[in-house]
């Protein structure tokens, strides 16, 4: 079964609001039974929710392949995708009912320690397409839309920049222009929102802020850090991403990606 990636419009980690996007980056994950001792599974999130199935529905014996063109630790949503993918894919076996895949995903995902707030907004956005707004405080989706935006996502991962360890006390210190930046994004401009949003994190976490600017002066409709980076996107009008593919060429490496509809398979 498959997720989903996705970029950020907001990041939950300051105020527990969060906003995520999907994008056509995505991870399958083919699951069989082995024996214990065939293989270790490929990351500890992985582990966490094999051992989940294996200690709440006895469903031990399970093996799973991530197969994903979702660079780790860049903020393109990585880890709740490869967790909706392995959830989904035990759900096809029919034999556990009644599973909540975003939820149990973020639920997953904190206990693993992969996320602070579980990023139920990544996990909603990996399962369901469009554009998600979750309250991830109390576990809840607030609204899944359809952004019907037929624009192109220019994504750096910029070479030799690494993620500065999270300071989530100082995130938290500025809930407010989060909550802020959560409000102008969910009536609609999401935009706007994504960048407030990702010029706030690359200057809170010390990422450039200089390179999404520059996209937004050569004439990007948003642009900013995802996630908690360092991963920086642009998004621009289908046909116009040239020169701003060969600008953020000279950073890292460069990808172009689109939106991704609501209810679209992976
Ligand atoms: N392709 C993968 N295969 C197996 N495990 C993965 C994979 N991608 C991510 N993970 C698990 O998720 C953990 C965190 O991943 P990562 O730091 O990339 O998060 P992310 O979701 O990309 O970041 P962000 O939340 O900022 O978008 C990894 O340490 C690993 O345990
Ligand atoms: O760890 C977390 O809780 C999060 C991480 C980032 O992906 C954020 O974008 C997300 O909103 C929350």
């Amino acid at each position: 079964m498959s997720a989903w990636g996705g970029i950020s419009v907001v990041n939950a980690i300051p105020s527990g609001l969060g906003s995520a996007i999907a994008i056509d980056m995505k991870t399958k994950i083919f699951i069989r039974r082995c024996s214990n001792f065939e293989k270790k599974p490929s990351s500890r999130l992985v582990e966490k929710i094999l051992e989940y199935f294996s200690s709440r529905y006895g469903l031990s014996n399970l093996c799973a392949d991530v197969v994903s063109d979702i660079p780790m630790g860049s903020g393109l949503k990585s880890s709740s995708s490869v967790a909706v993918a392995l959830i989904k894919a035990v759900k096809n076996l029919n034999i556990v009912e009644e599973l909540d895949v975003p939820r149990l995903a973020a639920e997953l995902s904190r206990l693993a320690g992969v996320s602070i707030t579980g990023a139920l907004d990544d996990a909603a956005a990996a399962y369901y397409g469009g554009v998600v707004f979750t309250d991830n405080t109390n576990m809840k989706v607030i609204r899944v839309l359809d952004p019907k935006l037929e624009m192109s996502v220019v994504i750096l991962i910029p070479r030799g920049v690494s993620r500065p360890p999270m300071n989530v006390d100082k995130l938290r210190k500025y809930s407010h222009l989060f909550e802020e930046v959560f409000s102008i994004a969910i009536q609609g401009d999401i935009f706007r929102a994504m960048t407030l949003n990702g010029l706030l994190i690359a200057r809170l976490m010390g990422y450039s802020e200089d390179v999404p600017r520059k996209a937004l002066s050569m004439g990007a409709s948003a642009a900013g850090v995802s996630g908690n980076g360092p991963a920086t996107f642009a998004v621009c009008r289908a046909g116009d991403e040239g020169p701003i593919i060969e600008f953020f060429s000279r950073y890292g490496e460069v990808r172009v990606h689109r939106f991704v509809r609501v209810g679209e398979t992976p």
